[in-house]
């Protein structure tokens, strides 16, 4: 047993959410069929409970017990984000949050187990359970969202414009699986809704190569080098409305999308944020600009491999906090972690290594293939 551990003894004590209602409704049949079976054959004790309710997990993960060696949630991203949320309530929030959790695909939107396990394992349960067993704690940057009053941790996204209409939108096709996010795009080229807000950045980055080069870093074993840069050249307009030394950025064009996040795939067709890692302490904004319905159509192709990183239409920026105002007659609607929210002003900060997964490896498993010359050729074609 030690030896097929790699030395390490596996989790014992495991804490199980699973949402019947997640995805297809077949998480209940996931977890007896493949899941179980694999936790138990390696002498887990599962501590198993069904949500029954919206907000249910978060309750749950309120109240975690500490001895607690993994929490497991058998659904789609939704569930991860109320257990997050629900950690942030615990009496003991800084031990909660090193209780790794480790997600079993079994929603619609399963793009942190895609981002964990690679596209080939990301949605095989089997394979997510392995990883419950014999994967290692992952550190990752969590998100404090702000609206208003209202504050709550984002993990994987936040979403204005065209794609977050897609999501809300293609929400009745819930049985399609992630194949609905791809319909809804095709529908969305033809009424092609534009997004206007400003933007407030907090800048990192924004050198689509140095940030292609420090993802590639990271997988060879080397460190990766993320620090503020000067800007060159700058964009509309520039402002620093925080402390010296800080580097904020406006941008304030209408747009197709905003999508600002973490873990490079938000579904299996789209690698929105190929050169995104689990602990560089930023959050990474792609804004794409507006282009020709024909242009859009065409960038179908390749956006699961993120071949869009590389369109000079797609702003692309690490940040370590953003504000954004939507105008007064925006529409459309905010979508948080795959959860709806008003179109009304918020803010984010990045919450360095707060939050802990278990995973295979000490990086995103999904690969950014990429080379210096592709990148240049699309950069022209674009
Ligand atoms: N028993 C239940 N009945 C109804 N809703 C529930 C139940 N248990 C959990 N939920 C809610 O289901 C929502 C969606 O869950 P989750 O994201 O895990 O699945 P999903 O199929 O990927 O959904 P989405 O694609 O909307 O993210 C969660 O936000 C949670 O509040």
């Amino acid at each position: 047993m030690a030896a097929a551990y790699d030395g390490r003894s596996p989790p014992k004590k495991l804490k199980v959410l699973i949402n019947p209602r997640g995805g297809r409704g077949q998480a209940c049949s996931i977890f007896t069929d493949k899941v179980e079976p694999i936790l138990s054959a390696a002498g887990c004790i599962l501590d198993v409970t069904y949500t029954t309710h919206p907000n249910h997990a978060m309750e749950i993960a309120q109240d975690l017990s500490l001895d607690t060696d993994a929490m497991v949630v058998v659904s789609g991203d939704g569930l991860i984000h109320e257990v997050l949320n629900g950690l942030s309530k615990h009496g003991q929030p800084d031990k909660a949050f090193c209780v790794p959790i480790a997600p079993i695909p079994a929603g619609s939107g399963n793009g942190l187990s895609l981002n964990l396990l690679g596209l080939q394992d990301g949605l095989d349960p089997r394979a997510a359970a392995l990883n419950v067993l014999k994967g290692h704690p992952l550190k990752v940057d969590l998100f404090a969202f702000t609206q208003g009053n209202q504050k709550r941790l984002s993990f994987m996204s936040q979403t204005v414009g065209l794609m977050a209409d897609i999501d809300i939108e293609t929400e009745h096709l819930r049985w399609m699986g992630d194949l609905r996010f791809v319909l809804g795009f095709l529908r969305s080229v033809v009424t092609l809704p534009t997004c206007k807000m400003e933007l407030s950045i907090k800048l990192a980055e924004q050198d689509k190569m140095k940030m292609a080069n420090a993802v590639r870093a990271r997988r060879a074993g080397l460190s990766s080098d993320i620090s503020v840069v000067p800007l060159s050249p700058p964009l509309d307009d520039t402002h620093d409305p925080g402390s010296p030394g800080d580097t904020w950025i406006k941008y304030d064009k209408p747009c197709l999308w905003v999508y600002a996040g973490k873990g490079p795939y938000v579904s299996r067709s789209l690698m929105q944020f190929p050169v995104s890692q689990p602990d560089d302490g930023v959050i990474d904004i792609a804004i794409q600009e507006i282009i020709s319905r024909k242009d859009l159509l065409a960038s179908m192709d390749g956006a699961d491999k993120g071949r869009c990183y590389w369109y000079s239409t797609n702003r692309y920026f690490k940040a370590s906090a953003y504000s954004a105002k939507p105008h007064a007659q925006s529409r459309g609607v905010l979508v948080v972690d795959g959860e709806l929210f008003p179109m009304q002003e918020f803010h984010v900060e990045v919450l360095p290594c707060l939050g802990t997964l278990l995973s295979p490896f000490p990086y995103y498993a999904p690969e950014f293939t990429f080379d210096e010359e592709s990148g240049t050729k699309l950069k022209q074609e674009s």
